[in-house]
Formats: C-alpha cells, structure tokens, sequence
C-alpha cells in the first residue's frame, strides 16, 4: 500500500485517483510531520509499502518571513518521515523543487549539478532532500512552477487578474518550465513501477518565461488581456529566485519510460478540464 502524506494539496489530489485501491491519503488532520511521534503513530499504523510526500510549507515569499517554520516543515519533517519509513521498512518518495538551484548554470539542470540555494524555500527543500537520504531506500523527485486544479498556482492567479484588470505586468527574466500537477502524479508513478531510486526531474517540456507563461494563459483561454514586461528587481518581492532553473528530464525518460508533454500542451488541457 501507497501512503501519500499532504493528500489534499495540490499534488496529492492529482496523484490519489492514479493510484486506485494501492493509495491511501492523509493530510495535516491526520498527521504532522513536524512531529516525529506524530509521524511514527501513522506510519506504524499503516504499514505502508511506499510514502510519497506531497506535504510542504509552499509560500515562498511567506517562507522568508517565517524561516523557522520553513525548516521544521520542509527540512526536519522530512527527516522524520524518512526515520519512520525506514523503521518499517518502506520506500520513501520525497517531492522537491527547482529552487534549490541558483540558477546561474545557463543550461537545463541535471540531477546532479550542484544546488545552492538563493532563498529560505530552496534553502528548507534542499535540508528536505538531505534528510529524506536517511532513508536509504529514497526516491526524489525535483520538479517546478505547478498548477492544478486543487490549489493556489500561477494559472488560476493570472486567469484572477486577468478578470479583474486589462493590463498585467508580468516578469521576463524567469525562465523555467511550467509543469501540471497531473503530468507530474504520472512521472512519479512511472517512476515507482520502474523501482526507482535517487534523484530524478519531472517537468512538463520546454520552456518559457512567466510573461511568455501568462501571455500563453490567456490566448488559451481566450482572455484580451494585455501582458507588459518587467524585470525581477523591478518586482522586489521578499524571495529571490532562480532566473533560469529548467530541469533536464533525460533520466526520467530513459529510466522510467515516461516523458512529459510540451507545456503549452498541458496547459491546453488543463484549462480544458477547468471548464
Ligand atoms: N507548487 C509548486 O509550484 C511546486 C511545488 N513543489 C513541491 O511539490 C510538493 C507538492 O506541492 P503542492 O501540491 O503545491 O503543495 P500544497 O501547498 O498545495 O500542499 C501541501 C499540503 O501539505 C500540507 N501540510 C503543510 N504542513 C504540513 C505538516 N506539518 N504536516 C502535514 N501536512 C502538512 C498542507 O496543508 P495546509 O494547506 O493545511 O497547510 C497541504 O495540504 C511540495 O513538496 C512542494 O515543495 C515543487 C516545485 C513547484
Ligand atoms: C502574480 C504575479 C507574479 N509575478 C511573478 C512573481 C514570480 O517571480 C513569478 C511567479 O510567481 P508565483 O508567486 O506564482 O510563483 P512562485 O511562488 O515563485 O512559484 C514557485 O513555487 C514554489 C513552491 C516552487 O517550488 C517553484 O518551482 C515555483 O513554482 O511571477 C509577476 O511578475 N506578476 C504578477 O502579477
């Protein structure tokens, strides 16, 4: 049996209907993972084969004002699962992000290049990846800029906006590749019956700017909505981020037989299912 820890976020609600009768899901009602009995209480009761960890404190910029809570949850938690799951003897399944990257290499990112983090977020991700090797027996899977239908993202901000104004000003010097949660349940999936281990990236292919991302947004839906340009030192929100963290999805494809579709595609069908 499968136990996805933060069912009900915007992953985990697009990974529980793949996994069928094989997944059970619980969320911060039934588990804290800041809290190692917590933890241990769950996943002795359980006994589950496999724990994919979809469960993160996910604000970036909220991230930098409350670091302390970035850490316990996206570092020490997943420690404590990954002490837990080896306990029992279960594959642990930890879920990470694209910021854990400077974003400086110019070139999509391998598995294996060096992270360095540029903000608190990608700072408590790359701890959650270091702890879930407590467990020897991890998978990690990087990925970067969802949506999806079950939670805050990009798409739904900008589809918000754009109902409410004509005009929007969006960054252009971020490039990475927009990814759909379901595209992703798919590759951790893939990655899974495949008996994978280590590192790996999962994102949708290609790549773009988050301007060329809204711009994209809104043809697909049809919006008149015009999208200037500007810089991300002009925005100056609180986090920084990586201005170029596209990841090399090579080794997913060739291990776990499995390759994304185009971005722009996914989004098509996204906003397709959202009607
Ligand atoms: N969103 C993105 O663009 C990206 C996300 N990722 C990673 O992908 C994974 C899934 O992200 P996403 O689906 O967006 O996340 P969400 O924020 O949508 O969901 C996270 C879930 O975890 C729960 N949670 C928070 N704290 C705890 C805790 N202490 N114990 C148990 N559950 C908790 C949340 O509950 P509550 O809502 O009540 O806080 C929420 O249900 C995360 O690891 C994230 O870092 C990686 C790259 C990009
Ligand atoms: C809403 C808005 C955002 N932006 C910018 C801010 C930021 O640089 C970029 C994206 O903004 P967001 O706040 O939606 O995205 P952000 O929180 O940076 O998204 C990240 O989330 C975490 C969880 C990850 O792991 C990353 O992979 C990535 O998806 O767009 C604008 O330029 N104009 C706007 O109107």
């Amino acid at each position: 049996m499968i136990l996805v820890v933060g069912a009900n976020g915007m992953l985990g609600r697009d990974l529980m209907p793949l996994l069928g009768d094989r997944g059970r899901g619980v969320d911060i009602d039934g588990i804290d993972i800041t809290s190692l009995e917590s933890v241990e209480r769950v996943l002795t009761a359980v006994r589950p084969s496999v724990v994919i960890n979809c469960a993160a404190y996910t604000d970036v910029d909220g991230c930098e004002s409350n670091q302390e809570t970035a850490m316990r949850v996206n570092g020490e938690g997943v420690g404590h699962l990954a002490m837990a799951s080896r306990t029992i003897g279960a594959r642990l399944v930890q879920i990470s992000s694209d910021y854990v990257f400077d974003g400086s290499k110019g070139t999509p990112y391998l598995e294996d290049d060096a992270p360095n983090p540029l903000s608190v977020y990608g700072e408590s991700k790359l701890a959650g990846e270091m702890n879930a090797a407590v467990n020897p027996d991890h998978l990690i899977v990087r990925t970067q800029w969802l949506y999806g239908l079950h939670g805050k993202n990009f798409v739904e901000t900008m589809l918000r906006l754009g109902s409410e104004r004509d005009e929007l000003s969006v960054v252009d010097d971020q490039v990475g590749s927009p990814t759909w949660t379901v595209d992703l349940a798919h590759a951790v999936v893939a990655l899974l019956e495949k008996g994978c281990r280590g590192v790996y990236h999962a994102a949708n292919e290609g790549y773009c700017s988050w301007n060329d991302f809204a711009r994209a947004i809104f043809q697909e839906a049809g919006m008149a909505v015009t999208v200037t340009a500007m810089t991300t030192e002009q925005l100056n929100r609180p986090a920084r981020r990586p201005l170029y963290s596209t990841l090399d999805c090579g080794k997913l494809a060739r291990d776990g037989g499995y390759r994304p579709q185009p971005w722009r595609d996914a989004l098509r069908s996204y906003l397709n299912l959202r009607k």
